[in-house]
């Protein structure tokens, strides 16, 4: 059943986010490069919704999100969050909106402190922003235990503890101890078995619907994140190329590379009609650090035209609610 959102109610939006590492090297330090991970994306996530990001690894995605909640400075952009521009604000100032946004990583083996119990895994953000002490802490500690599907008992002991799945739950679990608006989850199923998956997955769901949490859903497959996703966004080397509504993506991509990033996708049906031919995409993805001049895409696009080399193509609403940025799209059919 599709959720109702109010299409006004806008909790976060980006614009023109830029994120580019300049590292230097050489003796003195007077050579520079520098990777365009993120360069130029714009979307909007509204209240309630959880907005899927897709791309092929190195493509950006993390970089969005970590740049969202400011783990790395902005280089150019906005990023509107309830109605204030966060992307410049002091780190001391961030700390009030750290309560409010969120984030859970793909290994949460590695983002989880292997000497601590869970319980004080979990206390760490509650102390941190002074939420409550003593007996209290403790409830909500154990209450946060219960509504991941672990339980009290599970607080005394350590990460190494549990199987992966469950330490996913103890990530989510800490995450929820600030009572956040909005969860960057970044790839935070990738690493479980499939069977696992699924329920990390519904379980998010559940506590979105429970406490009208917003997401921003990181996966490198299509696959995993049509499940969970209201809409789509698909980035290719630091640019987002399209976004829709997560059937409509599915059903009418547009874009060249959607299109081919949809047809790897395995079919549990042999015989279904919607099987369509696999595109390969030829070559590697070219790196950030001097990506192809015009489309992005041109060097591995089939369709690729002389305009592609040389005009970026724009980011089109080439139908309600569905952008994508390629020229065939405006070339006379
Ligand atoms: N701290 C950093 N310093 C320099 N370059 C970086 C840094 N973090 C990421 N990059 C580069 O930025 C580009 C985008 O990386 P990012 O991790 O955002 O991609 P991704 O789509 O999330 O990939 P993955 O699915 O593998 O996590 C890559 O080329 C990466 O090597």
């Amino acid at each position: 059943m599709a959720k109702q959102l109010d299409q006004n109610d806008v909790l976060l939006e980006v614009k023109n986010l830029k994120k580019h590492f300049i590292s230097r090297h050489g003796l003195m330090g007077q050579h520079t490069t520098t990777v365009q991970a993120v360069d130029g994306v714009s979307f909007k996530i509204l209240r309630g919704e959880t907005l899927g990001l897709v791309g092929e690894s190195g493509c950006g995605k993390s970089t969005t999100g970590r740049t969202i909640i400011r783990l790395y400075d902005v280089t150019s952009g906005e990023i509107i969050f309830d109605g204030v521009d966060i992307s410049r604000i002091k780190q001391r100032e961030m700390r009030q909106y750290r309560k409010k946004i969120q984030m859970i990583f793909q290994d949460p083996y590695a983002s989880l402190n292997s000497r601590m119990t869970v319980g004080d895994i979990i206390g760490e953000p509650i102390d941190i922003h002074n939420i409550a002490k003593g007996e209290e802490r403790q409830k909500i500690i154990w209450n946060l235990l219960e509504r991941v599907g672990l339980n009290k008992e599970h607080a005394n002991r350590y990460p190494h503890e549990f199987s992966g799945g469950q330490r996913q739950r103890i990530g989510i679990a800490r995450a929820l101890a600030v009572s956040p608006k909005f969860i960057i989850c970044d790839e935070p199923i990738s690493a479980l078995d499939v069977s696992i998956q699924a329920q990390v997955v519904n379980m998010l769901q559940d506590l979105q619907n429970e406490l009208g949490l917003t997401y921003l859903f990181i996966a490198h497959d299509l696959s995993m994140v049509k499940h969970i996703s209201d809409r789509i966004g698909v980035m290719y080397l630091g640019k987002l190329v399209e976004l829709a509504n997560a059937d409509e993506l599915y059903d009418s991509p547009n874009h060249p590379y959607t299109q081919a990033l949809l047809s790897a996708i395995p079919v549990p049906d042999p015989d279904a009609t919607k099987q369509g031919q696999r595109i390969v995409l030829e070559g590697d993805v070219p790196s950030p650090i001097n990506p192809p001049s015009g489309c992005h895409f041109r060097t591995r696009c089939r369709y690729a035209m002389d305009i592609c080399k040389e005009v970026e193509p724009e980011f089109l609403e080439i139908s309600p609610n569905h952008f994508s940025a390629c020229h065939l799209n405006t070339i006379e059919k």
